[in-house]
Order: C-alpha cells, then sequence, then structure tokens
C-alpha cells in the first residue's frame, strides 16, 4: 500500500495534479467490433453497451456514422443508438469522418462525437479516401457544427508510433495534426498507437515532445497490443501526466484499414493496473471480466484480456489487483 501510494504522490507531483482519478474511454462496441468478418447482430452490440454502462464506465464509443461501404460492420448506427438503454451520466460517443456522419450522429442523439485522421499520409488515403490536409478541413465544419449544438468533439491521430505503410512516424508529423485538431476545437486528443508497435521508448520520445506543446490534460492513448507493449506503453504516459486511456473489453479490436493490427489493449488489463497503483477509474471490474466472457463467448474466440482469463478462474476477482 505504502509503495503505490509513494508512487500516486510521485504521479502527482509529476502531473501537478491532485486527483487520482483516471479517464478511461471504452471503445469495444466501436473499434473491437467494426473489424468482425461476420456482422453481429445489432442486439448483440446493444446488450453489448447495455452491460458495459452497468460496469460504471462513463464513456463508450458506441458506434461509428462512417460509410457502410467503407465498414459495413456499422452500418447499424442509427439502430445501435436508438435502441441502448442510456445510463444518466455515461456518455454515448460515435466517429464521425464528416458532416453527413455528424449529422446523421446528431439526429441519433449521440453525447459526443470524434473526427478521425491521420499522421501518415497513406494511412489517411487508405482510411479516409484523402490526404491529412484535407482531412482536417473536412474535420472543421464537423467541429463547427457540434460546437454550435454543444456537442463535444474528440480527435484521433492514428499511427503515431508507427503506419502499416510507411513504418516509422516522426512526433512533428504528430504534433502538427494534434496541434491542429485542439486549435480547431477538439476538447481531447486521442493517439493512436494503431498497430500496436511502441514501446515504452518510443512513447516517451512522442510524448515529450508533443507535451511542450498540448496539455497532458487533454491527451488520451490509445493503444493496441499486437506486440504485447500497451501496458507498457500507458504505464509511460501516466508518468507523464496523462490521464485519460482507451481501451476495450476482452482485448477485441482492429482497424480494418491496419492489416495485422491486432485488438486494443483489455480494459479489464487496464482497469487491474490502475487499481494495483491505488489509481481510481469507478469501473466495476468484477462485472466488467462477466462482460469480456459475454462478449468473447459470443464471437467464439478466447478472451484476449489477460485478467478477464485469470479471474475467470477464480471465486471472487473482488480483492483482487487492489492496493
Ligand atoms: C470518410 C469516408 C466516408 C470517405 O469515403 P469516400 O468514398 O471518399 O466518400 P464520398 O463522400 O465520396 O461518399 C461515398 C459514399 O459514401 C457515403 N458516405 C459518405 N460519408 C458517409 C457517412 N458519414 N455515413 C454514411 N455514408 C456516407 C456517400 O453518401 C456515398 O454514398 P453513395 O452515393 O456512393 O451511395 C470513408 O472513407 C469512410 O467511411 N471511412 C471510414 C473508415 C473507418 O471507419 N475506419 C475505422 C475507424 S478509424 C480507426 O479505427 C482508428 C482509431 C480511431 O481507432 C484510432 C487508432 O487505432 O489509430
Amino acid at each position: 500500500v505504502l509503495k503505490s501510494c509513494n508512487y500516486v504522490a510521485r504521479l502527482n507531483m509529476a502531473t501537478r495534479k491532485f486527483s487520482d482519478f483516471i479517464k478511461i474511454v471504452e471503445v469495444g462496441p466501436r473499434d473491437g467490433l467494426q473489424n468482425e468478418k461476420k456482422l453481429v447482430p445489432t442486439e448483440t452490440k446493444v446488450e453489448l453497451i447495455n452491460q458495459l454502462s452497468e460496469c460504471n464506465l462513463q464513456f463508450i464509443e458506441a458506434t461509428s456514422f462512417v460509410s457502410p461501404k467503407w465498414v459495413p460492420q456499422m452500418k447499424d448506427h442509427v439502430e445501435v443508438m436508438h435502441q441502448i438503454q442510456r445510463k444518466p451520466g455515461v456518455k454515448y460517443s460515435a466517429l464521425t469522418p464528416n458532416i453527413k456522419g455528424f449529422e446523421a450522429a446528431f439526429a441519433s442523439e449521440v453525447d459526443e462525437v470524434a473526427v478521425f485522421g491521420a499522421a501518415s499520409e497513406s494511412f489517411s488515403q487508405k482510411n479516409i479516401n484523402c490526404s491529412i490536409q484535407e482531412s482536417l478541413e473536412r474535420f472543421r465544419p464537423v467541429v463547427q457544427a457540434a460546437k454550435d449544438n454543444n456537442v463535444l468533439v474528440r480527435g484521433y491521430v492514428s499511427c503515431v508510433l508507427g503506419c502499416p505503410y510507411e513504418g516509422n512516424i516522426k512526433p512533428s508529423s504528430v504534433i502538427d495534426v494534434a496541434e491542429q485538431m485542439v486549435d480547431m476545437g477538439c476538447y481531447e486528443v486521442s493517439l493512436g498507437d494503431t498497430i500496436g508497435v511502441g514501446t515504452p521508448g518510443s512513447m516517451k520520445v512522442l510524448l515529450s515532445e508533443l507535451l511542450n506543446s498540448i496539455s497532458n490534460q487533454i491527451i488520451a492513448l490509445h493503444c493496441h497490443d499486437t506486440y504485447g507493449q500497451a501496458l507498457a506503453n500507458i504505464l509511460t504516459g501516466l508518468e507523464m501526466g496523462v490521464t485519460t486511456f482507451d481501451s476495450s473489453v476482452a482485448g477485441l479490436g482492429g482497424c480494418p484499414y491496419a492489416k495485422g493490427a491486432s485488438g486494443n489493449v483489455a480494459t479489464e488489463d487496464v482497469i487491474y493496473m490502475m487499481n494495483g497503483m491505488g489509481l481510481q477509474t469507478g469501473v466495476d471490474l468484477d462485472k466488467l471480466c462477466k462482460v469480456g466472457n459475454f462478449i468473447s463467448t459470443f464471437l467464439n474466440r478466447t478472451n484476449a484480456s489477460k485478467v478477464g482469463q485469470a479471474l475467470s478462474h477464480k471465486q471472487s476477482p473482488k480483492s483482487l489487483g487492489k492496493s
């Protein structure tokens, strides 16, 4: 206990923050499912989101209002938003690549939207069919329309630590896109290690440069776990004062336009680590493990969360992972 208290004290000193609350953005229903080859029935998506809401997750990315030709799995975005049971206090968000997506998302009463760009030209072309600069021009009216309607906008930057088409990406390319997103009015920028190639070394280099111009309080990390580095990268972010992390129940996920990328870091694993460090997320790990088992069973695959696997063999996980 003493050790973790010391850690939190050091972390607070490093971050000049007086709170030990960590914001978790659950992206399983969107990032987790978008790459599934077989269409997941709308009722299963709705059930997943409802169960996640019961775990006290406060931010759930529910779907994306993208072209059904590009990502068929998300084509039931309207139905999903209409059928979920909204739990008071939970923010349900969606991706919106353009104004058409924003208008549909707004009509479906999303609480927040996210625009998504990249630090790699090739990935931008493959994922959203335009250059980085064109994408930023396309996001501007989305952010403006959202502002006019009091909807918060998050910005994603993909490929911050590597690109499936271009390899290494310079921090300056990430910073350039992130700064433009902040300038246009995004309240938070999530840095995506889309193919999970980053290490604490490259994460530290990126954040050291990026945090010179953007506050750690508006940065989120979105780590895929392809090379098993996601928790280590998150810890690096924590040590540098980042307090918002994206994750996906049961480690589901991958991007349809980033071949070979595995799922996001599992939410269960992140919560277990935060609990062990004495950091607060408010998330009920016991319930979350059950949700991870539910969706893994539905998809007929092994639960990719280490914690989910370990705890499904124990009787009560409640006392575990606590400092
Ligand atoms: C951006 C576009 C639309 C450009 O696609 P485009 O083909 O250049 O767009 P367009 O404007 O020429 O329109 C083509 C067709 O799409 C329709 N359309 C156009 N927009 C919409 C919309 N919003 N909703 C529904 N339909 C739409 C439009 O109406 C038209 O329909 P048609 O006339 O041919 O019947 C396309 O490339 C697209 O949808 N891409 C999405 C790709 C995607 O979702 N990727 C995964 C999410 S990003 C990710 O996973 C990374 C992240 C965020 O997790 C972070 C990380 O890990 O790095």
